[in-house]
């Protein structure tokens, strides 16, 4: 009886812990006789009994001819910053990349089951995180690799029953007897008879979002133009999930995604009621070494650094190589010299202060900047130059 279906005539890297799931999905995969297999095992060496799992794998790969690719991990775990199943997730799906690029095979099985799924979804209900797929997908992509999840549709009881009857061995992770987990607690009080129900539930919210994902790809798509995305009032009239599904899609595009990935939703949260609810032409928010900034119209992302304010004294020509980082730095020399070169300059880009301290065309520095709208961008990227003395700004603010 073949309990799940894969195509057999391709080539997978099968990701096998040493539990239950995975021993199982492998003996199946044995009998499908499936073409080209190779087995990646990590062992953390988190649990004291971490290498037996290894063990039990490195026997049945022996015995049943398997090709194995080992991750042994040396850490001192007392050092870890981040969550542990988070950091070990990403260890194992890069060492997958690794194998898959050394063996030249795309796919890798990863054995997540029925309970699996159901439990990702209450997990999800309950710290009403921010998702792409309620539950989880049969497909997704890491990086350059297929995760292909055969074995959603086979109950943790089943693959017990099975793994009893044909006398597979596995190994028991002790972490999942503690409750002190949210998944462990989840599980302890799920029952499988309540499947049909919440999967039924899951079936909903996913079209629900399907269809949410394709007007929101829509706006993105007409609306962004040179990595900027253009905030208009039909944007702002949606709700603030709307908006946030928005920004993430915004970033995904730009392969920036990653800044917000393992934020809390407060700071996608943030930017989306900012859009919605405040009326200012510029505003700024700083994500890791980022700014995402409003300007009029328009969002664009930036790395913080380049748009830090700073400000040159320039006392005689040879202090003009100081400010050569700006990008309109001719510009400013130019005017320099239309100005007959009667030092102290000084070139900022320090907008928020200068527009006060200055004056161009006659008018306070604030009052042109508003009249010709410059963009917020110029402003930043751009320097302006003023005479010490007179305090007049010598360039043109485009
Ligand atoms: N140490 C490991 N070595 C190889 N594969 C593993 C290992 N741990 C887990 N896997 C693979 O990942 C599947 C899911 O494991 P588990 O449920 O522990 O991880 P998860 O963190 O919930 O899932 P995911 O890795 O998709 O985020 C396992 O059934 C197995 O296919």
């Amino acid at each position: 009886m073949q309990r799940f279906k894969i195509n057999t005539s391709l080539s997978y890297l099968v990701g096998v812990s040493g539990g239950p799931d995975s021993m199982f999905m492998l003996n199946e995969l044995i009998k499908m006789n499936v073409k080209d297999l190779v087995v990646c095992h990590v062992n953390y060496k988190f649990r004291n009994d971490s290498d037996n799992d290894q063990k039990i794998v490195e026997k049945f790969c022996e015995k049943n001819n398997l090709k194995l690719e080992k991750l042994v991990i040396e850490q001192d775990y007392s050092l870890l910053k981040e969550n542990f199943e988070s950091w070990a997730r990403k260890i194992r799906y890069d060492f997958f990349v690794e194998v898959s690029k050394k063996h030249n095979i795309k796919n890798v099985l990863i054995a997540h089951n029925r309970n699996d799924l159901v439990e990702t979804f209450l997990l999800q209900q309950e710290r009403k995180s921010y998702v792409k797929h309620y539950g989880l997908n049969k497909t997704s992509m890491y990086k350059d690799l297929i995760i292909v999840r055969p074995m959603l549709n086979i109950l943790k009881s089943e693959i017990l029953v099975a793994l009893k009857e044909e006398k597979v061995a596995y190994a028991v992770d002790s972490t999942n007897e503690d409750i002190k987990y949210k998944r462990n607690k989840i599980r302890a009080e799920l029952s499988e008879n309540s499947f049909n129900k919440i999967e039924k539930e899951i079936n909903l919210l996913n079209s629900e979002l399907e269809k949410i994902s394709l007007q929101v790809d829509w706006y993105v798509n007409n609306n962004m133009s040179a990595d900027e995305l253009k905030i208009n009032k039909n944007l702002q009239e949606k709700n603030l999930e709307f908006i946030q599904r928005t920004i993430y899609k915004w970033l995904e595009i730009l392969k920036k995604d990653f800044i917000i990935q393992n934020r809390r939703n407060k700071t996608i949260f943030e930017i989306a009621k900012n859009i919605k609810v405040s009326e200012k032409v510029f505003w700024e928010i700083n994500i890791g070494d980022f700014s995402i900034i409003k300007d009029y119209e328009n969002l664009f992302l930036i790395k913080t650094e380049i748009i830090q304010p700073k400000t040159f004294v320039i006392n005689s020509k040879q202090d003009l190589y100081l400010a050569e980082e700006f990008i309109n730095w001719l510009d400013l020399v130019n005017a320099i010299k239309r100005n007959k070169e009667n030092y102290p300059y000084v070139i900022t880009n320090d907008f928020l202060k200068y527009k006060i301290d200055t004056y161009t065309f006659g008018k306070k520095t604030n009052r042109y900047l508003i009249d010709k709208k410059i963009r917020y961008k110029n402003r930043m990227l751009k320097a302006v130059v003023y005479s010490k003395r007179a305090m007049k700004i010598l360039n043109t603010i485009k």
